[in-house]
């Protein structure tokens, strides 16, 4: 299948442009700045230039403190860009995969959301993406939107890269330990995206293949638990590990409100698609051996 994918050096983008091919599809990878999604001109030009049979929507803004100084560029790239994205799908007729996020979740419900929960977004970032859900589905109903939480990978930004850097700049680190998550690998968001895809070119909308999904990482943790299992995976490659500090959300203010629980429910992505959610201790693994060099002889 010809796909093109919005995104190229994003973590996801990175990682569906490195196995679309061995699934015998023909990528292209588009982003600034050489393309806009939030020009519809350049939208169309690049429908009519690489004829997709499938998009899969990889790009955003995804600073979350920034979003809120800055929250135009944040509502143009995550509720625009996909608007204008199903907007060009539907009049091509194919398919649209779309990621959104956790951040659309107001964190105060006591146990994981599930996709018939209400969104009630408490910043920017959440808004935005929440926006651009609606957007998309609306304008292109043969679309999926994998709602998923703390993505990382070896490449781009992320809380691995950030701890690794940190644990070597500082003896200790304080991390919060009172919002509860679950991290995903960018490989296994890539590795779902790219199963369902010949399933959503055949389907027809109103299939029960489309829609929202909430597709993370399991088992769910703090973000304290994911900095100990990134530094029990450093220790065992061999690299100093600082000390780590339980700290609460009021102990670390930030811009943006994060919210206190979430957790996504990821059993209907595998009851409808049969799409599971993967060990992040593996994807974490998997990452650290990319990352880090054995200091082993
Ligand atoms: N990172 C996370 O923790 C989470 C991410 N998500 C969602 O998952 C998806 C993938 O995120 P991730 O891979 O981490 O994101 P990254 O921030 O790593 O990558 C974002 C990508 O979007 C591109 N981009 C930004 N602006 C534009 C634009 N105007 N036109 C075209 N491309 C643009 C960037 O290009 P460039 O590098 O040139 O700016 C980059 O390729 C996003 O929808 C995000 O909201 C959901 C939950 C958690
Ligand atoms: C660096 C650091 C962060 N923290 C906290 C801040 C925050 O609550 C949490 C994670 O930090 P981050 O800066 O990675 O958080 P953040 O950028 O908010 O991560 C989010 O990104 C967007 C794009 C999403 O969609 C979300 O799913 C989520 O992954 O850890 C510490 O407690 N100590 C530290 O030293
Ligand atoms: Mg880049």
């Amino acid at each position: 299948m010809r796909v093109l994918v919005i995104g190229r050096t994003g973590q996801v983008s990175t990682e569906l442009l490195a196995r679309l091919p061995a699934a015998g599809h023909e990528a292209t990878g588009l982003e600034p700045p050489g393309f806009d999604l939030t020009d519809a001109a350049q939208v169309e030009a690049a429908f009519a230039r690489y004829r997709p049979e499938a998009v899969i929507n990889a790009a955003a803004y995804t600073a979350v403190d920034r979003a809120e100084d800055d929250r135009a560029p944040a509502f143009a790239v995550n509720a625009t860009g996909p608007r204008l994205l199903g907007e060009a799908a539907a009049r091509a007729g194919v398919p649209v995969i779309h990621y959104s996020t956790d951040y659309v979740f107001d964190g105060v419900k006591g146990s994981p959301y599930t996709e018939a929960d209400a969104p009630a977004p408490v910043g920017a970032y959440g808004a935005s993406k929440l926006a651009g859900e609606l957007l998309l589905h609306l304008a292109q109903p043969r679309s999926v939107t994998f709602r998923t939480a703390w993505v990382c990978s070896a490449h781009g930004n992320n809380f691995v890269k950030t701890m690794l850097r940190s644990g070597r700049e500082r003896p200790e680190l304080r991390v919060v330990a009172d919002q509860h998550g679950a991290p995903t690998f960018a490989d296994d968001l890539a590795d779902a995206a790219i199963a369902l895809l010949p399933r959503l070119a055949a389907a027809p909308a109103g299939e029960d293949c489309f829609g929202v999904f909430h597709l993370t990482g399991q088992p769910y943790t703090t973000w304290h638990g994911f900095a100990e299992a990134i530094f029990a995976g450093a220790a065992a490659r061999g690299q100093a590990a600082p000390k780590l500090t339980a700290i609460t959300t009021a102990d670390y203010p930030t811009r943006a409100t994060r919210p206190a629980n979430s957790r996504l429910d990821c059993s209907r992505a595998a009851e409808r698609l049969g799409i599971q959610a993967a060990d992040w201790r593996r994807g974490l693994d998997r990452c650290l051996d990319a990352l880090l060099k054995e200091t082993t002889p």
